[in-house]
């Protein structure tokens, strides 16, 4: 056709993927709202003929009162084999395992053809974690969320890791850029390409991976560890960095971010000393000293939200209900919740550029530099991505 000859080869892709989506019953829209190293993510709807045969897309859709589903698309040409042999699969497994949990992401459906992997995804339309405490923190003119406010969310993101836990999965790469909003300030837990199937409670994992700002310091000595017990670590610094607009350990060398952990984090005046606590309390050093999410939950900083989980997981949630718990503290500052905001005190890490090496200085290509398409990169200390190959 005379048309299509003419389309540049970008044009010509899309329109593959358009007729890739609409036969499987998905009308894909060109809004692309993130893109991966291997991944783009597009905006897309559920035609009707769709969500009649796919009950767990119209279960969902049905509450949500939309037809808007986000589109993952993984470029099988672009991806190295083992993101696409290992990563991928573990990515939608455990996606598969965590269904069906209103703080985590969901799985709709995933097709594939020798080019691309398509997966269904619940759309979580605020963007993350990240951009939105730095959108605050820039209109409160101050680092950080209310504790009110971080209570609400961190609520959420605690239910969302002990329904994992429970299903067996830890996640292994918890951070800010991986904790998704939705248009009812949900949060949405996200990105399990790095998670792992830990059939046993106490079975310790060996691989090296996550973001090292997150990542706990069992990790970064590189011993075994549980990686419930790293998740629950990582839970601390992502508490910190709601509270504070700032990451509690920021070094470009390990040894010096070891010393940090040692020292423990430092907190900004006003903070509540619950609160410091709770954070205390999953910054240990120690994993077994960590409290358990159990005693997360029942910890008295996170009690005056009882209700609202109780209300809002076990209650269900009507867009109604949600709709008025909006972002409460963005709107009494009157801001606009849509594009992301500038970044203040937590910056997104840059990809890495050069050679990559351990944290201890040992040259190696690590398996996220892989999954990445970043082969040629130097780890980067300041909450870079990282996985090494494993040491099993
Ligand atoms: N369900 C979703 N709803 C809305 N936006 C999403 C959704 N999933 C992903 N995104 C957006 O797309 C971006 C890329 O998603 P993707 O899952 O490919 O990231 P990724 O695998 O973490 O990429 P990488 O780790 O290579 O940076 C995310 O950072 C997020 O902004």
């Amino acid at each position: 056709m005379k048309g299509s000859s003419r389309c540049r080869p970008g044009q010509q892709t899309f329109m593959e993927q358009v007729r890739e989506c609409r036969d499987k019953g998905y009308l894909l829209s060109s809004k692309k709202i993130g893109s991966g190293a291997f991944s783009k993510v597009y905006l897309a709807y559920a035609t009707q003929e769709r969500m009649r045969h796919n009950p767990k897309l119209s279960s969902d859709l049905q509450g949500k009162r939309h037809a808007m589903v986000a589109i993952k698309i993984v470029s099988m040409a672009e991806a190295p084999v083992e993101f696409s042999q290992k990563f991928l699969p573990r990515e939608i497994s455990s996606l598969n395992a965590t269904y069906k949990h209103l703080n985590v992401v969901q799985l709709y459906e995933t097709y594939q053809n020798s080019q691309r992997s398509y997966l269904v995804l619940e759309l979580a339309a605020r963007g993350d974690l990240l951009e939105y405490i730095n959108t605050v923190s820039e209109l409160r003119g101050r680092p950080g969320l209310e504790e009110v406010e971080a209570r609400r969310l961190f609520w959420q993101l605690v239910s969302a890791v002990a329904h994992c836990h429970s299903a067996g999965i830890v996640h292994r790469d918890l951070k800010c850029e991986n904790i998704l909003l939705d248009d009812r300030g949900l949060l949405k837990l996200t990105d399990f390409g790095f998670a792992n199937h830990s059939g046993c409670k106490n079975a310790l994992l060996s691989t090296f991976c996550g973001s090292v700002a997150y990542t706990a310091p069992e990790i970064l000595m590189s011993r075994k560890y549980s990686g419930q017990q790293a998740d629950l670590w990582s839970l601390g610094v992502i508490l910190y960095a709601m509270v504070t607009g700032k990451l509690p350990f920021k070094e470009r060398q390990p040894h010096r971010m070891l010393h940090r952990m040692r020292r423990g984090p430092t907190f900004r005046p006003g903070l509540s000393p619950e609160c410091q606590d709770l954070i205390h309390s999953l910054l240990q050093l120690c994993p077994h000293a960590r409290l358990d999410l159990q005693q997360v939950a029942t910890h008295p900083w996170m009690l005056p939200a009882t209700h609202t989980l109780f209300h809002n997981v076990l209650g269900g949630v009507t867009p109604e209900k949600t709709m008025d718990s909006k972002f409460p503290a963005a709107r009494e500052l009157g801001m606009d919740l849509g594009p992301s905001g500038p970044l203040l005190q937590l910056q997104r890490p840059q990809r890495p550029a050069t050679r990559p090496t351990s944290v201890f200085g040992v040259p190696k290509l690590s398996e996220a530099h892989l999954r990445r398409g970043t082969a040629s990169a130097e780890l980067e200390l300041c909450g870079s991505h990282f996985e090494t190959a494993d040491l099993q």
